[in-house]
This record gives C-alpha cells, sequence and structure tokens, in this order.
C-alpha cells in the first residue's frame, strides 16, 4: 500500500488522480488532502477517501470544512501555506502529488523534498519559479516523477542509455484553439472561447496559457530543470491532435515519440504506481483514425513563447517574473480586464522593468512575485 498526499485535490488534476486512486483501491490509501476554497467538493472527498488531514486557503473556509464535518473528529484541519507544508511532510505519506495552482506549488514541493517523499509533480509553476532551488533539495534519484503529459512522455524515454545520446527533447504543442484563428481576430477573443481547449480538459489557469501558448514556454523552462539541458537543446512543435505527447532526438538521428490518448489519468497512474506500469481502463488509441500532423510553431502570432524562451535565457529571478506577471494577467483576462492580445503585451512590459538576479532564494523568489504582481496590476490600472 502507497500512501498519498493530494495537493490541488479540487482541481482538474486532483480529480482525476483521485479516479485513478479509486481504481487501484487496494494499492492507494489518501492520507492528505490540500484544496482551495471548494470546501463543499473537499468535504464530498473527505467523507469518501477518509485522509488524515486536510487543507484549505484560509481560516474561514476551514472554519466552514470544520463545521460540515462535524462527525469526523480524528480528522486534523489546516489552512494556509504552512497547513500545505505539513500535508506535503506528513510522516505517513509516501508520495505527494502537486497540483495545486500557480506558484502557491513551490512551498510544498519543496516541503516534501526535504521531507524525502516522492514528488508526483503535475504543478509546473514550481520549477519555472524555484527550479534551482527544487534541484539542491532533491535527495534521492527520480525523486520527482513529471505528471505533465510532455514531461511524462520524455521521462519515459529517457532510459540510462538514451540519456548519452540525447540530442534535443522535442515539445509537442496542440497549438490551442487558436492555431488556426486569423491573428487579427485574437484581440476579440473571449475567455469562454480561450479555456475551450480542442484536446484536454483541463483548469481555467493552463487552458489559457495553451491559447497563449505560454503553456509550452513555461514546459521549456520546466524540462530545463528536469531533464538538466540547456534551452538549446529543447524545440518545439505543433501538433494538434495531442497523440504524440514529446519526442526524444538522439545522436544518430533516430527519434523517439511516446505515443497515447489525450488523457491525464495515464500520466497520473504512471507516476503513481511507477515504476510499474499497471492498466487503466481507456479506450485505446487507433491511429488509423487520424492522421498525425506537425508544423514549426509561430513566434510572431504567440508572443509568449518568445517571451518564455527570452526568460529561459536570462534564468536567475527573470522566470519568476515571467509567471507572477502571467498569473496576473490571465486572471485579469479570465475577468474580462484585459484582452487575449493584452496578455504578452503586460508580460513584457513588466519583464522589462525588471533588473535581473543570478541566484535567487525562497525569500526572494517570493518578494519578486509580490512586487511583479503590484507592478502588473497598476499597469492593468493604467491601461483599463
Ligand atoms: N489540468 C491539466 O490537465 C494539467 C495541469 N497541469 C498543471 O497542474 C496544476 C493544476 O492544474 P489544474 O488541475 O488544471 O488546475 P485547477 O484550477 O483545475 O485546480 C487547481 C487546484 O489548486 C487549488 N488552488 C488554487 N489556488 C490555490 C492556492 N493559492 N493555494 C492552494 N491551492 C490552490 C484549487 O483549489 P479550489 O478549486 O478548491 O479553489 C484546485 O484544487 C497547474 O500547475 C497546471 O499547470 C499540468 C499538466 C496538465
Ligand atoms: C495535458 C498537458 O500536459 C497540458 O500541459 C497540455 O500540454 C496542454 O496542451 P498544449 O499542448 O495546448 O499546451
Ligand atoms: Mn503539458
Amino acid at each position: 500500500m502507497k500512501y498519498l498526499s493530494i495537493l490541488g485535490s479540487t482541481g482538474s488534476i486532483g480529480k482525476q488522480t483521485l479516479e485513478v486512486v479509486n481504481h487501484f483501491k487496494d494499492r492507494f490509501k489518501v492520507v492528505a488532502l490540500g484544496a482551495g476554497q471548494n470546501v463543499s467538493l473537499l468535504k464530498q472527498q473527505i467523507i469518501k477517501f477518509k485522509p488524515e488531514i486536510a487543507c484549505v486557503l484560509d481560516k474561514k473556509n476551514a472554519q466552514i470544512l470544520k463545521e460540515g464535518l462535524t462527525a469526523l473528529n480524528n480528522l486534523k484541519i489546516l489552512y494556509g501555506p504552512e497547513g500545505y507544508e505539513i500535508c506535503a511532510s506528513y510522516p505517513k505519506a509516501d508520495i505527494v502529488l502537486v497540483a495545486m495552482l500557480g506558484i502557491s506549488g513551490l512551498r510544498p514541493t519543496l516541503a516534501a523534498l526535504e521531507a524525502n517523499k516522492t514528488v508526483a509533480l503535475a504543478n509546473k509553476e514550481a520549477l519555472v519559479t524555484g527550479g534551482s532551488l527544487i534541484k539542491k533539495a532533491i535527495k534521492k534519484k527520480n525523486q520527482i516523477l513529471p505528471v505533465d503529459s510532455e514531461h511524462s512522455a520524455i521521462f519515459q524515454l529517457l532510459c540510462e542509455e538514451n540519456k548519452n545520446y540525447l540530442k534535443r527533447i522535442i515539445l509537442t504543442a496542440s497549438g490551442g484553439p487558436f492555431w488556426e484563428t486569423d491573428p487579427s481576430d485574437l484581440s476579440n477573443v473571449t475567455p469562454e472561447q480561450a479555456i475551450k481547449h480542442p484536446r484536454w480538459a483541463m483548469g481555467a489557469k493552463i487552458s489559457v496559457d495553451s491559447a497563449t501558448l505560454m503553456n509550452k514556454g513555461l514546459e521549456i523552462i520546466e524540462a530545463m530543470w528536469l531533464f538538466e539541458v540547456g534551452l538549446d537543446k529543447i524545440k518545439i512543435l505543433i501538433h494538434p491532435q495531442s497523440i504524440v505527447h514529446s519526442l526524444i532526438e538522439l545522436e544518430d538521428g533516430v527519434m523517439l515519440a511516446h505515443l497515447g490518448p489525450a488523457d491525464m489519468r495515464l500520466a497520473i497512474s504512471y507516476a503513481l504506481n511507477y515504476p510499474q506500469r499497471l492498466s487503466f481502463p481507456l479506450k485505446p488509441l487507433d491511429l488509423t483514425k487520424m492522421p498525425l500532423t506537425f508544423f514549426p510553431p509561430d513566434f510572431k502570432r504567440f508572443p509568449c513563447l518568445t517571451l518564455a524562451f527570452e526568460s529561459a535565457k536570462i534564468g536567475g529571478s527573470m522566470p519568476v517574473v515571467l509567471n507572477a506577471a502571467n498569473e496576473v494577467a490571465i486572471k485579469a483576462f479570465l475577468k474580462k480586464q484585459i484582452k487575449f492580445t493584452d496578455i504578452p503585451l503586460l508580460i513584457e512590459n513588466i519583464m522589462k522593468l525588471h533588473t535581473p538576479i543570478k541566484e535567487v532564494d525562497l525569500e526572494t523568489i517570493f518578494t519578486i512575485d509580490r512586487q511583479t504582481r503590484e507592478k502588473a496590476k497598476e499597469w492593468i490600472k493604467k491601461y483599463t
């Protein structure tokens, strides 16, 4: 039996993780659950999976949860950043699945690694903002098992002998909902259109990231940390079918690809069951039904990709700025305060204001994150 702490349990990845856990009932036991503000769903999850501790975003939500679960005397209810860290380092947990949103995933990821847990990492922003700290906190081989579909694919392709001959990592991108939209129409696209991903059912934030292609930009930085490769060894290919989840190219010119249905439960199940590969009931791929096509990325149409490459090249504190400006921009876009095409504009302007710092510690990361958010909000106020 493996004991799990699941952070972000009420989100898209969190809910799919609980489906996987439910399927492998004899293999997993949930000991900790962390959510944000969706107390009613967390309550249902607690009743079904019976964790020993649970965490929510703030005291008010913790109180609401406590009042709704009076019969569960043994359940410990926590709140806030410290609460998530306690869930991440909970002594009984073997695996911590981090699927919280944005930079909120960084502290729990570090806490889990420091407590020697295996981390099934879905949250890419933790590596984008705190990659150097995460690398330092790793205590054992394969302590991080990537859940992000592309990185799970690359992890599966990169066996020891291939690692020695790796020429390039090729990250595939669906292109998002606006891959074929006329560029002049992009300023008028709505949040409803932006979160309608053509292949994956995901949370709102990552769906907008896929629409701007910032998701692929964040994934480049994620891959640099996970697989210890330079920017020159990472390439992006648009692959609208989302069947090939990524490729590696080896020194002899051979390319190895990872194919599978576009269903995150596969990557989640792989990480939780690793190193075993156990069957999860899904409709098998029928390659005769869908031609596989590939295109180069269009940097002009999707300036977020260029910004992410720039920030990865600069490194240090710049990806923290990229991430914070992006998080603020997406929230504003979803609230219809700014246009879709303002997202890269805002990020570019905020990045220009920043003087990069080479080495960042945790305190500096959160200071820069806070300052960037303030600047980004000011930019929006001036603009709107
Ligand atoms: N969805 C997907 O298919 C994929 C997602 N990922 C990554 O996984 C992560 C989660 O994505 P996804 O599941 O789509 O996101 P969702 O928005 O669906 O879920 C986010 C989860 O995090 C919680 N949460 C939000 N803000 C905070 C906070 N400040 N502190 C603590 N918890 C918080 C939410 O709680 P609540 O709802 O209760 O408020 C929810 O449980 C992201 O980093 C994303 O990039 C990577 C690959 C694929
Ligand atoms: C499922 C997953 O891993 C997402 O990150 C996915 O890659 C998003 O699709 P895009 O390729 O459109 O960014
Ligand atoms: Mn991905």
